[in-house]
This record gives structure tokens, C-alpha cells and sequence, in this order.
């Protein structure tokens, strides 16, 4: 389970900015406030929070998704679910319910009776535990998707569902990996993550469908755990230093991997769901911000942790995987169409920001 911290992931300047940067957008159901916009209006009058779905929001990232948007919308605008039982520090930080995304009614009930306006997909069955449960995979990532996109459609919902630089492969080119690329994978993970970009580009060109996407490189962070991917190794790694002093890695020490702090891909992620639409030249985006391979971030380690800090490689299925995926991803035009700018751009800062935060734990 996930260790809840009460800051929000958002540094107080950035909330400062988007509050800052609040305007009223034109969607067609009714007006909600837009931190996308550069702009600064002074009038709030007539503004509605939406109201906000997280699935899968016990996961590793959907507890930081659901602090910055309660610290942005209200606690009571933003609903977390999953299917696991959550703490007493979860169900206290605002509102909770069971939701197994494979039940379609259970799903459209959930929508009426807490009148959603906007969906943040997590729940998915990640790179790893993928490939020892390729049948669970395709039942949460593909039956489970379906059912969000339908429910989001009938009621017209704004959707956004991260998807993954696993849907990248061999012949996609290892660095600066662009939007638009030859893909092949070769997990159930990443073919899953193709389906849901693509039948999310066909509702949104078919039936006008509010769908967004973007594709995450690893994510690191310190409060919550990770859960089933290949990327896992630069989480457990701190906490193994900081426990043992040493860790045992599942991936060679050469293998380069595109990697990001979980601030930035907070940060971004509620970019792309408040952008205005006419922004968007594309449904599906890249985002980027660091790359390193075991050795140099263990080297970091050393640097920053203990000089004593010991690291063996023994490679195990988690390998392949890794091989097929890029070092690094283009992501030009999330920074041209809603400013990405990812923080955290080196090795160096990403280890000093893990263990300060660490420590304090
Ligand atoms: N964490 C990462 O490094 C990356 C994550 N992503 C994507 O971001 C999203 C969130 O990722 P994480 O939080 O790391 O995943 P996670 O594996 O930590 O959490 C997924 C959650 O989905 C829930 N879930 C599974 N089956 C369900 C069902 N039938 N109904 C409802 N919920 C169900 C699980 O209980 C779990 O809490 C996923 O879509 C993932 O593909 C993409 C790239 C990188
Ligand atoms: C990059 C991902 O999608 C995830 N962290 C995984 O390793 O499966």
C-alpha cells in the first residue's frame, strides 16, 4: 500500500501559477477552470470544478494525481477508486469507492451517481506482471478500456489514460524516439497500450470524444511503490540503499532507459487534461525528461548515498523487455501544443531529490 504524505506534489509556485493562470474554457457541457492558458483573468464567477474520476488510483501514481487535484478542484470534486481496500489515511484524505473497471454497470452507476465530468484511466496491468498474466493483461488494458471509453462516451466525458514508451519496439529507433513511429512490441503490455491510443483516436474522431493520452517513460517516485513494471529497478533501488546498502538488479548495467520524476509527469499530465482542445494537434503525445542505465544511476547513488553502496546485475525476463525499449522520446510537440517542461532533467537532481525525500520518511 501506498505511504500517503499530506503535501501536495505541486510546489506551491506551480500551484501559484496555474491558479495564477486560471480562465474559463468553452467546453460545450458547462465551464471549468483551464490551467493550460498562459492568460490571467481576473473573475472566477460562474466557474464549476469539474468533477474527476481516478481508476486504479491505489497504483503508484494515483494517490499524487489525487492530491494535486484536490489541492486544485476540491476534495470533494475528485473520486478515487480501485479495486484493493484503501487505508484509513487513504479514505480520510477525501472521497473513495470500489470500482472494477471489468463491470460495466458498476462503472456507469459510479459516473451518474458522482456526476463525472472527466476520467483519469490508471487502472492497467503494467510491462512485467504482464508477461507472467498475459490473460489478466488483456482483460484489465483492453476489456477494461473499452468499457471506460463507452461509459465516457455515452456521457460525454473528457478521458485521459496514460500510455507508455512500452508500446515502442526495435524498429521505433532507440533515441529521440518520435510520436509517430514503427510499432512493434512484444509485451501484451504495450500491444494493450496501442489499442487503447488508437480505438481513443477512433471515438474521438468518430464520435467527438474529449480523449487524451500521453506516454510515460519510467516513473520515479519516492511515497508509493511501483507495481509490475520494468522500470521498478530505479524505484527499489533507494529504498534498497537506504535499508542494505546494496541492491541486486534485474537489468544489465548498461541498459539506458527514458525515465521521469513523478512531479513532472504530475505536472504534465494535468497540462495535457486542461488543454484547451483547440490546442491539441494530436491525441496521443510523447513526454521525456531523463535517461540513465543502472551503472550510472548507481554511480549517483554512490556519489550522493555511500561510496560502501554495493550493486550486482543479474538479468532476469525484465531484460528483454528493456532491450526493446528507447532511451530517450521526442517530445517537441508536447512542448509546442501545452508547454510540457519537465524539472528534473539530470541524473544528479533526480537522486538528490529521491533520497531527500526518502530520508525524511
Ligand atoms: N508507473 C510507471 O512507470 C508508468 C505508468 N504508466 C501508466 O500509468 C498508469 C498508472 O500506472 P501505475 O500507477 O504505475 O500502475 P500500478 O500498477 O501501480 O496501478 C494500477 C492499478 O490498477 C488497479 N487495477 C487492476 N485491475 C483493476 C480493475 N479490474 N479495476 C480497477 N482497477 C484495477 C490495480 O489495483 C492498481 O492499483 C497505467 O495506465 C500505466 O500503464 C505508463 C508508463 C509508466
Ligand atoms: C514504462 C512503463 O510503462 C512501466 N513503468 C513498466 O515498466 O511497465
Amino acid at each position: 500500500m501506498n505511504s500517503i504524505t499530506s503535501n501536495s506534489i505541486l510546489s506551491r509556485s506551480l500551484r501559484f501559477s496555474l491558479f495564477a493562470n486560471t480562465r474559463l474554457t468553452t467546453n460545450t457541457k458547462s465551464h471549468y477552470l483551464d490551467f493550460s492558458s498562459k492568460r490571467n483573468t481576473s473573475t472566477l464567477k460562474n466557474v464549476k470544478a469539474p468533477r474527476v474520476l481516478i481508476t486504479g488510483g491505489l497504483g503508484q501514481l494515483g494517490m499524487a494525481f489525487a492530491r494535486n487535484l484536490r489541492a486544485i478542484y476540491g476534495s470533494d470534486n475528485v473520486i478515487l477508486s480501485d479495486i484493493k481496500q484503501p487505508s484509513d489515511d487513504v479514505r480520510s484524505l477525501g472521497p473513495y469507492i470500489y470500482l472494477d473497471i471489468l463491470n460495466y454497470a458498476l462503472m456507469e452507476k459510479a459516473v451518474e451517481e458522482c456526476r463525472i465530468d472527466w476520467v483519469i484511466h490508471l487502472s492497467a496491468v503494467l510491462s512485467a506482471l504482464g508477461e507472467k498474466n498475459p490473460k489478466l493483461a488483456l482483460d484489465v488494458n483492453i476489456n477494461g478500456f473499452q468499457n471506460i471509453l463507452e461509459v465516457s462516451k455515452e456521457h460525454n466525458l473528457r478521458l485521459l489514460t496514460p500510455s507508455t514508451m512500452g508500446v515502442f519496439s526495435v524498429h521505433s529507433g532507440k533515441t529521440n524516439t518520435p510520436d509517430f513511429a514503427v510499432m512493434r512490441p512484444d509485451t501484451i503490455y504495450g500491444i494493450s497500450k496501442i489499442h487503447m491510443e488508437l480505438m481513443g483516436e477512433y471515438y474521438n474522431k468518430k464520435y467527438n470524444l474529449d480523449f487524451r493520452s500521453l506516454r510515460y517513460p519510467g516513473i520515479i517516485s519516492a511515497d508509493s511503490q511501483p507495481g509490475g513494471g520494468t522500470t521498478d529497478y530505479a524505484v527499489d533501488i533507494f529504498h534498497s540503499a537506504i535499508k542494505t546498502n546494496s541492491y541486486s538488479c534485474f537489468l544489465k548495467k548498461d541498459t539506458s532507459l527514458a525515465m521521469m520524476y513523478l512531479d513532472d509527469c504530475i505536472e504534465g499530465t494535468l497540462k495535457l487534461l486542461t488543454a484547451p482542445e483547440e490546442s491539441l494537434k494530436q491525441r496521443v503525445y510523447n513526454i521525456n525528461a531523463i535517461t540513465f542505465s543502472p551503472e550510472e544511476l548507481a554511480q549517483e547513488i554512490k556519489k550522493q548515498w555511500s561510496p560502501d553502496f554495493k550493486i550486482e546485475y543479474k538479468p532476469d525476463f525484465r531484460q528483454h523487455i528493456a532491450d526493446t525499449w528507447p532511451n530517450s522520446l521526442d517530445d517537441s510537440n508536447a512542448r509546442r501544443d501545452w508547454n510540457f517542461d519537465p524539472k528534473i532533467r539530470s541524473t544528479e537532481q533526480l537522486v538528490s531529490i529521491m533520497l531527500s525525500k526518502l530520508n525524511k520518511n
